[in-house]
């Protein structure tokens, strides 16, 4: 096994040592900021407190040259150095509040992280890292690294008020759970979308799925494929017959996903192949995503397939 790459390291370091100052932020953060995002979504407070939050501990990380934000129209170049051999500082590509419609409603929410070494956009491919923070009754992290997928709990050190510096990070990481694999027996599903939305291809698919497993959604994709890590099964936010390329975004969303769940012997699709594969014209592209088992992953490829 390769050793840890130590900025990728220091970029799991520096969103971990975000996560507790943005849950405690969250309270007073449910309103809307007033703002657009990039792909034409309304923007709340707690969305623009993350981003900035997670643009400063980033910019702070030695080896990372840029910063990618699905709240901003264009990468941040924030002058990481360019290694001796001459190869470029990481793109980090960063969701900070994954499911932030949740924060009105009180449910699950996250912050995704992908590490890629090229440019963005870029593929999938050249991810070397990717990981996920849950905000849920436990603040968990989910990080694969190139050493397996392994599952963290974060939380504040005791006294710790603030962010810290460095070593003073002030929050601990304690492993849980290592070499993470999904579970051989798929158990539970969670599609996005309008059920009236989705071609019809893929509402057969549904069906057929809806008799072997429990519907597990919550409306935010960490959460609903967290389910997925924990027990097996598949998540899908689909192409939609409006919207041929579904909702979720390919740099900050999909990939990062896909590379933790193939990174556990799951697979990956945009309907025909792997999402890790799929060529991107902008950072703020949008993919559907199918996300699990294999079996149920290459069953769905199928059933589009046959439309
Ligand atoms: O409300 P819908 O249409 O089911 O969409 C839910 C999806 O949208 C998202 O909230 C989009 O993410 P953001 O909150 O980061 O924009 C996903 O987390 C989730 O899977
Ligand atoms: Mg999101
Ligand atoms: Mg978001």
């Amino acid at each position: 096994m390769a050793d840890p790459d130590p900025v990728v390291e220091a970029v799991f370091d520096a969103v971990a040592a975000t996560a507790p100052t943005i849950r405690d932020a969250l309270p007073g953060r449910r309103v809307e900021s007033g703002a657009e995002n990039p792909s034409g979504e309304t923007v709340l407070a707690g969305d623009v407190y993350a981003d900035e939050l997670l643009l400063e501990a980033l910019s702070a990380v030695e080896g990372v040259g840029s910063f990618v934000s699905e709240e901003r129209p264009e990468a941040i170049d924030v002058g990481g150095a360019v290694g001796e051999d001459g190869e470029g500082a990481y793109a980090v590509a960063i969701d900070p509040l994954d499911g932030s419609s949740n924060l009105r409603s009180n449910n699950a929410m996250g912050t995704v992280v992908g590490i890629y070494d090229a440019p963005l956009p870029a593929t999938g491919r050249d991810l070397v890292a990717a990981g996920y923070v849950l905000y849920g009754p436990i603040t968990t992290m989910v990080v694969a690294d190139g050493s397996g997928v392994r599952e963290e709990v974060v939380e504040r050190e005791d006294g710790s008020e603030g962010l810290g510096d460095g070593d003073d990070a002030g929050v601990t990481r304690s492993v849980v759970a290592d070499d993470l694999a999904l579970p051989d027996e798929p158990t539970v599903y969670g599609f996005g979308g309008r059920v009236p939305d989705w071609p019809d291809a893929f509402r057969e698919y549904a069906r057929e799925v809806e008799d072997e497993l429990k519907l597990r959604y919550g409306g935010a994709m960490v959460g609903d494929v967290n389910q997925v890590v924990t027990y097996g099964g598949v998540f899908a936010y689909p192409a939609l017959v409006d919207a041929p390329d579904g909702k979720l975004r390919l740099s900050f969303e999909a990939n990062p996903i896909a590379h933790v769940i193939e990174s556990m012997g799951g697979a990956s699709s945009n309907g025909s192949g792997s999402i890790l594969d799929v060529e991107p014209e902008g950072i703020h592209d949008r993919v559907p995503l199918y996300v699990g088992n294999e079996e149920l992953v290459d069953r769905l490829e199928a059933a589009l397939d046959e439309e």
